[in-house]
């Protein structure tokens, strides 16, 4: 079956794969109708302002949180088949380590709990951060006990590392190291990253792979390098009449008047011919806009929407 959601009948090319996905607590959807692709070996930035279910989405992925609807396959298998375990860690805000085992003590741990453990691997990012092995864990500061716990998540061997918000606590130059030393452990492994942050500058920097959320819903999906250029900046005279009509066929994402001028941000849909300054925003500039305007389409770049006709549900 697994197949029959992939392009090229490749199994497992896509490392996650929602169709029609929702959640709802009480009478309130968190997510409705999610459906979208992550390729594998991506490191996807998962982004969208407070209660847009970015959380609720991780929760189901590793299996915290039961979908009420649609379905959600993990490298084509279904999220709740327990193949799925092994390929996976999650790295949380609060980071449950134990604090009286030491940080060897606490590797062990990982390797006793893990079939595919690589020591090696967890020692050097413990020891890349001058973490000692032998100081209990409850004595290290929030930045060390970050990086043994992205230890114990690599240890593991993932193929698919799911985050939340892991380096919210750590000062600019710790999350500089951890944002570095995550990126190198998942390119040489070709892991497949899925991050959730508040922090826009640092998944520009990061992430190759864009899911955007607001309300429940998807506003933005895919390539990073297609979804920037896909809109533009322009600047001009303010027109008379409405600037939808005036900026057609583009779609007016978000617009504002300063004086004569306008500034808007759009979404291109051929060559912008006006008597305009064209200019191409910042990631930033694209998904504030996007997050500012929820009535806007949903944008997904080629290969990142699932397709219905596929109707799996896990
Ligand atoms: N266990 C729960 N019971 C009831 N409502 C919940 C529960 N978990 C989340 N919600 C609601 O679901 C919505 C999405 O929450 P979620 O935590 O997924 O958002 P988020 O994008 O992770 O937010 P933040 O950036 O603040 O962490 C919110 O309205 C939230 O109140």
């Amino acid at each position: 079956m697994a197949d029959a959601f992939t392009p090229d009948g490749a199994s497992g090319a896509w490392a996650l794969e929602a169709l029609g996905l929702g959640k709802r607590y009480g009478r309130g959807w968190a997510l409705q109708d999610i459906s979208f692709r992550l390729p594998a070996g991506r490191i996807c930035g998962l982004v969208g302002p407070n209660g847009a279910g970015k959380s609720t989405l991780l929760g189901i992925a590793t299996r915290q949180v039961q979908p009420t609807e649609g379905g959600l396959r993990v490298f084509g298998v279904p999220v709740d088949d327990p193949e799925v375990m092994p390929r996976f860690a999650f790295l949380g805000q609060d980071k449950p380590l134990f604090k009286r085992f030491t940080v060897a003590e606490t590797l062990r741990m990982g390797a006793e709990l893990n079939p595919g453990w690589d020591m090696a691997a967890a020692e050097r990012i413990v020891r890349s951060g001058q973490v000692p092995m032998d100081a209990r864990v409850g004595t290290l500061s929030g930045g060390q006990r970050t990086r043994v716990a992205f230890a114990l998540a690599f240890g593991k061997r993932p193929d698919l590392l799911l985050l939340d918000e892991p380096m919210s606590d750590l000062d600019p130059l710790a999350r500089h190291d951890m944002s570095t030393l995550l990126m190198s452990e998942a390119v040489e492994r070709g892991t497949t990253v899925l991050m959730s942050s508040h922090m826009l500058t640092e998944l520009e920097d990061m992430c190759d792979y864009l899911l955007v959320l607001a309300g429940g819903r998807i506003r933005m999906a895919g390539d990073a390098d297609a979804l920037l250029p896909a809109h533009a900046l322009v600047t001009g005279l303010a027109p008379g009449g409405d600037p939808a009509a005036a900026l057609a066929p583009h779609t007016v994402v978000e617009y504002r008047v300063q004086g004569r001028q306008f500034h808007a941000l759009v979404r291109t849909n051929g060559p912008l011919s006006g008597d305009w300054v064209v200019s191409e925003p910042s990631l930033e500039e694209v998904l504030l806009a996007h997050l500012r305007s929820p009535d806007v389409p949903p944008l997904f770049t080629p290969g990142a929407r699932t397709e219905a006709e596929g109707s799996h549900t896990s």
